[in-house]
């Protein structure tokens, strides 16, 4: 579809012959919040790395707005308003909580070399800026009152809601969550999955992989299913927990009860 926020057409990955991803094609629209899953060796991770630029697909395309992005180098993509958290966190634990946030919002700065090495007003100024809206941003998370603490005294948690607002502060349109739930009990994977939807109501597009099944079924608009790198179903939970061949890939699998 044209309005798509998100195309991938044809995607291929083959890792010496081994098929990761069989042409597999999808859209994600604006605002939605879709959802790949699969057991184990599905295709998840590679589909994800694919989009986010750090494994080159074997063949097939990948659009984001219009444009094609597939032979673009991450940083590109990230420029273009791709974010992403990873699944083993990405934080840096020497740095503080909102030393992280900056980060993420360096991405956007405008200044110009020339610029940061004079440190000129205009740089002061949107260093006052960007200071301003990680606050912001921590304070919507509730972790504006740990801003000074270093990264990693936080409880694993926090850390991973820090991810989640450092990919944030780039003011990305589509945010690609790699398990944002692995490791969390179930309480705290619903307070991620409030946030997640809390985004969304604001507008934020979301792709996301993710393990646990509640929360899966309970916050994904659209639910992509891959088994061995091609995609078996595609639809609404209903649909999806309904799927003679997902009951089938998931047989025995504890995660999926
Ligand atoms: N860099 C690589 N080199 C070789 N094979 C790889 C590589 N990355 C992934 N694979 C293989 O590709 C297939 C898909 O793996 P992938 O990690 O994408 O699955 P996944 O659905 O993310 O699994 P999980 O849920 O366990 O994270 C697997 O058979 C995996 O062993």
């Amino acid at each position: 579809m044209s309005d798509s926020l998100l195309r991938v057409e044809s995607l291929n990955c083959y890792f010496a012959g081994l098929r990761a991803v069989a042409e597999l094609s999808f859209d994600v629209q604006p605002g939605e919040i879709k959802a790949v899953i699969g057991p184990n060796g599905a295709g998840k991770s590679t589909l994800f790395n694919m989009i986010a630029g750090v494994t080159r697909p074997t063949s097939g395309e990948i659009w984001f707005d219009g444009s094609r992005i597939d032979n673009l180098p991450t940083f590109r993509r990230a420029r273009l308003g791709i974010a992403r958290t990873f699944q083993n966190l990405q934080i840096f634990r020497e740095m503080t909580v909102l030393e992280n946030v900056m980060v993420g919002r360096h991405m956007q700065g405008q200044s110009s070399v020339m610029g940061a090495l004079l440190y000129t007003p205009a740089l002061r100024a949107e260093n006052r800026a960007m200071t301003e809206t990680a606050l912001d941003l921590l304070a919507r998370f509730e972790l504006d009152t740990k801003a000074q603490v270093l990264a990693g005294d936080l409880s694993f948690g926090q850390m991973k809601v820090l991810e989640l607002a450092r990919a944030l502060a780039s003011k990305p349109r589509l945010l690609l969550l790699d398990e944002p739930a692995a490791g969390l009990p179930q309480a705290e994977a619903e307070h991620i999955g409030q946030i997640i939807t809390a985004l969304n109501r604001d507008g934020m597009t979301v792709l996301l992989v993710e393990h646990n099944m509640r929360m899966v079924m309970s916050l994904s608009h659209d639910i992509l299913v891959l088994n061995n790198g091609l995609r078996i179903a595609e639809g609404d939970a209903d649909h999806v927990r309904r799927h003679p061949d997902v009951l089938a890939a998931y047989l025995g699998d504890a995660e999926y009860a």
